[in-house]
């Protein structure tokens, strides 16, 4: 049995090999402040983010691409891992997608709790890596492929040849970064206080990078004015989503310019002809693919299936072991 895992700022992704995506959570993790103890995971603690009474704390174990707690990822990861094989026979092979920026500590850390959930043998492997062979890309080729991906916590940028990374760079700019940007924004513009979980409904619900044709959309929005202290409600158009995401929208089209920069003329002469692909779900913010190609000239396309991309390579990884580069992947 393979299994593929994306261990994700914003979700978790497990893919089976012969059943696809088996499970599909929120890393989120909700404890006992008291005592310790594990009270839910994922969905049913993501819908307790902002809710929590005193003793109870809902965590995002994992922050802008790094693990900020390692006990708590430690526990989510066993118990995702429980849910997805619980009767055992045969011991699985586990490639992990880890974030970017990990220690070599935390990566031995994550190998132990995987061994610890059951697995036979781990590796772990960049995330670039992965989304390129989820987006069905042949990285074993001598040709440039360029990579975005677009995760809640950090943004991976890679080119990539003969199975592995030529060059690269990863911001902690991405989904979540867009959420606050509305949050600030809403505040600034209107007077009103909202929630993270508000901000990115307006994002997926409304918000529009690089508009074509009709650009009325608008969405109702609740929150808690700042003057009367008492619930309110407001209009945010796709035009004000706009200005309020143009700073880390910028941050990312700049750091695509840094890597593009910095690639060896031969694969960026690939890369303007294949074009660049973007993975993970922050890639589906409306209009954004397009933004980046009116700035680079470079066609952009987004990976079908693009938040599963990267558990879906991850457990193709294991299929084709060889074709990945001496540095791609991570084992005890
Ligand atoms: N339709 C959509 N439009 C815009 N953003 C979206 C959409 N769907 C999901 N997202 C955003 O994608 C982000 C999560 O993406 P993904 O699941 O790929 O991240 P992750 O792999 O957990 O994070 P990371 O790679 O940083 O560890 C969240 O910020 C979420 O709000």
């Amino acid at each position: 049995m393979d299994i593929g895992i994306d261990l994700g700022t914003a979700s978790v992704l497990v893919y089976v090999r012969g059943k696809g995506i088996a499970l599909k959570e929120p890393s989120v993790v909700a404890l006992d402040k008291d005592s310790g103890k594990m009270l839910a995971v994922g969905e049913e603690a993501r819908k307790m983010i902002g809710r929590t009474p005193g003793n109870i704390v809902a965590i995002r174990p994992l922050r802008e691409g790094v693990i900020a707690d390692y006990t708590t990822t430690e526990l989510m990861l066993k118990y995702f891992l429980n849910k997805v094989v619980p009767r055992r026979i045969f011991r699985p092979r586990i490639m992990i997608c880890v974030p970017a920026v990990i220690t070599t500590v935390e990566k031995r850390a994550v190998i132990e709790a995987s061994t610890a959930a059951g697995a036979r043998q781990t590796f772990l492997i960049e995330e670039p890596i992965a989304a390129a062979i989820g987006a069905g890309i042949d990285i074993s080729k001598p040709f440039g492929s360029m990579v975005v991906d677009i995760g809640g916590g950090t943004t991976d940028i890679a080119v990539l040849s003969l199975g592995g990374i030529v060059c690269g760079e990863s911001i902690r700019v991405a989904g979540d970064k867009f959420d606050e940007a509305i949050v600030r924004y809403v505040k600034k513009e209107f007077n009103l206080m909202i929630g993270e979980r508000t901000a990115e409904e307006v994002k997926i619900g409304v918000a529009n990078v690089f508009p074509e044709g009709d650009d009325s959309a608008a969405m109702d929005v609740r929150g808690r004015s700042l003057i009367t202290g008492l619930p309110q409600n407001i209009t945010i158009t796709a035009e004000q989503t706009r200005e309020a995401l143009q700073e880390p929208v910028e941050q990312i089209v700049n750091a695509i310019f840094g890597v593009l920069e910095k690639t060896p003329p031969e694969l960026s002469s690939d890369i303007s002809e294949r074009g660049i692909v973007m993975t993970g779900g922050g890639s589906l913010l409306r209009g954004l693919d397009r933004l980046i190609s009116h700035k680079t000239g470079i066609p952009v396309t987004v990976a079908e299936d693009a938040v599963s991309c990267v558990a879906l390579g991850a457990g193709r990884a294991l299929e084709n072991l060889d074709m990945l580069g001496p540095n791609a992947i991570y084992t005890k």
